[in-house]
């Protein structure tokens, strides 16, 4: 049985430009699963659906149409059973404001229906570093100290799934490695992690396999292996002061100062930078290294170059 699974889910709002009849397509047709215990990543730029999808996912947004469940439990019609299955850290912080922190997470817990839990949440405040706010106003904390409590709030019922919706948007390097540790220690004990996230510097040093989603529909589901393993190969990387002739910028992703060509082999590469000693350009410097997982992220959204914006009729 799949911790997650995705079948065909489609999700339509209306068109935000067209007439009353039109549909905007924010997920066409996703089907994903994922396995007990798997470290899984949801990657695709802004819009791409990521969060819709994970709405759906916690029963806070209904499917047009496709199947969703958590270990069996289908999140429509066995809501209650799916969500305490699930532990969702959302993107937004959300919190209320009456409570301290032991309170909102003592809450949390009775709304799961779990009793004497303090054994537990000393453990999280511990393991988050919020054992010294326990007693702090929710109102009174920093945002990043708002996104720890979010995490213990999803995991207050010890979930065996566990969403994380852009956990580390804002959050200092302390916390993001306090948070990645706690976590993977989560994962290595059996619980099955969805994460999504811009850094994907971490997504690929935590998630075993990855699914990319562009316009809402999957474009690249493999392990993260994989998915490195196919990409370009190698990456030839300098900077430069003046500007670059229009035949070395194809292919080329510069981003101020910094040029980056990826390249399928070493002829590739020598041939660019025949042409660019040619041209006359001072490079400076430069290396090649290994593609990772942000180029392997950029060819596979250049592959599937924009199209229209998917509208479709779904059965709701
Ligand atoms: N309630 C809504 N009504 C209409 N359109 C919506 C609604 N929620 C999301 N959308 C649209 O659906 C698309 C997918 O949005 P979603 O928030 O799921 O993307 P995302 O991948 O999570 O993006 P980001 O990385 O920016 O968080 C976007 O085009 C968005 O504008």
């Amino acid at each position: 049985m799949s911790a997650i699974s995705f079948q065909s889910v489609s999700k339509a709002y209306p068109s935000p430009r067209g007439s009353q009849s039109d549909t905007f397509l924010a997920l066409d047709r996703v089907s994903l699963d994922i396995e007990p215990g798997e470290f899984f990543g949801l990657l695709g730029p802004n819009g791409a659906g990521k969060t819709t999808l994970i709405t759906i996912l916690a029963g806070l947004a209904r499917a047009t149409s496709g199947r969703v469940s958590v270990l069996g439990s289908d999140v429509q019609t066995d809501y209650a059973a799916a969500r305490r299955k699930l532990g969702v850290v959302p993107q937004e912080l959300v919190f209320d404001p009456f409570f301290n922190v032991r309170e909102a997470l003592r809450f949390q817990s009775g709304y799961f229906g779990v009793k004497h839990n303090d054994a537990w949440i000393d453990e999280l405040l511990e393991s988050l570093g919020l054992t010294d706010k326990a007693h702090v106003n929710m109102r009174a904390l920093s945002g990043g100290m708002k996104r720890r409590v979010l995490v213990g709030l999803a995991l207050v019922h010890k979930p065996p799934v566990i969403v994380l919706d852009e956990p580390t948007a804002g959050v200092d390097v302390e916390l993001r490695q306090t948070l990645w540790a706690f976590i993977a220690k989560l994962n290595q004990q059996g619980s099955t992690v969805l994460l999504t996230t811009h850094y994907l510097e971490e997504a690929e040093a935590l998630c075993g396999r990855i699914a990319m989603l562009k316009q809402g529909r999957v474009v690249a589901l493999d392990t993260t292996s994989a998915l490195l393993k196919a990409a370009s190969g190698n990456v030839l990387q300098f900077k430069i002061d003046s500007e670059l002739p229009p035949s070395l910028k194809v292919g080329a992703r510069i981003t101020g100062r910094v040029v980056q060509y990826p390249a399928t082999d070493a002829l590739a590469i020598e041939r660019y930078l025949a042409a660019a000693r040619e041209a006359g350009l001072m490079l400076q410097d430069i290396e090649i290294r290994r593609a990772d997982l942000e180029d392997v992220f950029l060819e596979v959204m250049k592959r599937h170059a924009p199209a229209e914006s998917p509208t479709a009729e779904v059965n709701a």
